[in-house]
């Protein structure tokens, strides 16, 4: 059966974007890794699979590029929101608001969580075992904003080959669930940063990414909320204080739309 999608991205992280509340849609993680695949599918950093929610007006299901079904997208949050014009999101980390802001949509996630079996990590991770390449590292903050990341603090962040140390890091015993890897410098215009996504990869901008990095920065005094967070794919502005949810505001971007059929798939 014919099944419209729609393919949007904020500041460039992509996604597919199917709609299963009037007819149910099955997803597998075969099924979204092969739509997310960039030859074999239609491409996207994650698929986004909209159901029916009895606590929310929508809820919005998450499956990375490499298929594994995770808890919270920002930039796609941003989108369905945009798409569907729903206020609540009901997501694996929590329920998230959103309204559109003229040309841009904010999001409030709930509030972080810093507790290590929160996050989750399984004990304190051991940094000496870290790239040393990456010159005089403070030790790292790992937090929970729905997801988890893993935020480094360092000199200048595109000096990181994160394409080469961010596998090793996601994948470190230390994170039984893996994790997302940040890395960000401090500059008066705000934070740069640069996201290893668990399960895709560099992309081009990470919402929780910048969230989690935003809150980081705050906790420990390198910056005062609101804070803009500088992607190469744009940039957005993150709001928090201690135990307020975490607001972000940025782009959601239509690119088309389009029709597949998904038993093709198996
Ligand atoms: N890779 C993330 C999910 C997507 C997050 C990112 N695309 C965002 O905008 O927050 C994870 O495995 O937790």
């Amino acid at each position: 059966m014919t099944r419209q999608f729609h393919k949007m991205h904020g500041l460039g992280n992509d996604f597919v974007i199917l709609d299963g509340r009037e007819q149910s849609i099955a997803m597998t993680t075969t099924l979204a890794k092969t739509l997310a695949d960039r030859h074999l599918g239609i491409g996207c950093d994650q698929l986004i699979l909209i159901e029916p929610s009895m606590i929310a007006d929508v809820k919005m299901r998450i499956w990375n590029h490499d298929g594994g079904e995770v808890q919270s997208c920002g930039n796609a949050s941003r989108c369905v929101v945009a798409l569907t014009g729903a206020k609540t999101l009901e997501t694996g980390g929590g329920i998230v608001e959103g309204s559109s802001q003229g040309s841009e949509v904010e999001v409030s996630l709930p509030p972080p969580h810093f507790a290590w079996d929160e996050v989750p990590l399984t004990y304190p991770m051991d940094t000496a075992k870290l790239p040393l390449a990456w010159g005089p590292l403070e030790h790292p903050m790992a937090l929970s904003v729905g997801n988890p990341h893993l935020i480094f603090f360092v000199p200048d962040e595109t000096k990181i080959d994160l394409e080469a140390q961010g596998p090793s890091i996601e994948h470190d015993p230390a994170f039984p669930e893996r994790i997302n890897v940040n890395v960000a410098s401090i500059h008066e215009d705000g934070i740069h940063l640069h996201t290893w996504e668990r399960g895709a990869g560099l992309t081009l901008a990470c919402g929780t990414g910048a969230c989690a990095t935003a809150v980081a920065a705050i906790v420990q005094k390198k910056a005062t909320s609101p804070v803009k967070v500088h992607m190469r794919g744009g940039a957005l502005t993150i709001s928090w204080a201690q135990g307020e949810p975490i607001r972000m505001r940025g782009g959601a971007t239509l690119v088309f739309k389009g029709e597949i059929e998904l038993e093709q798939f198996g």
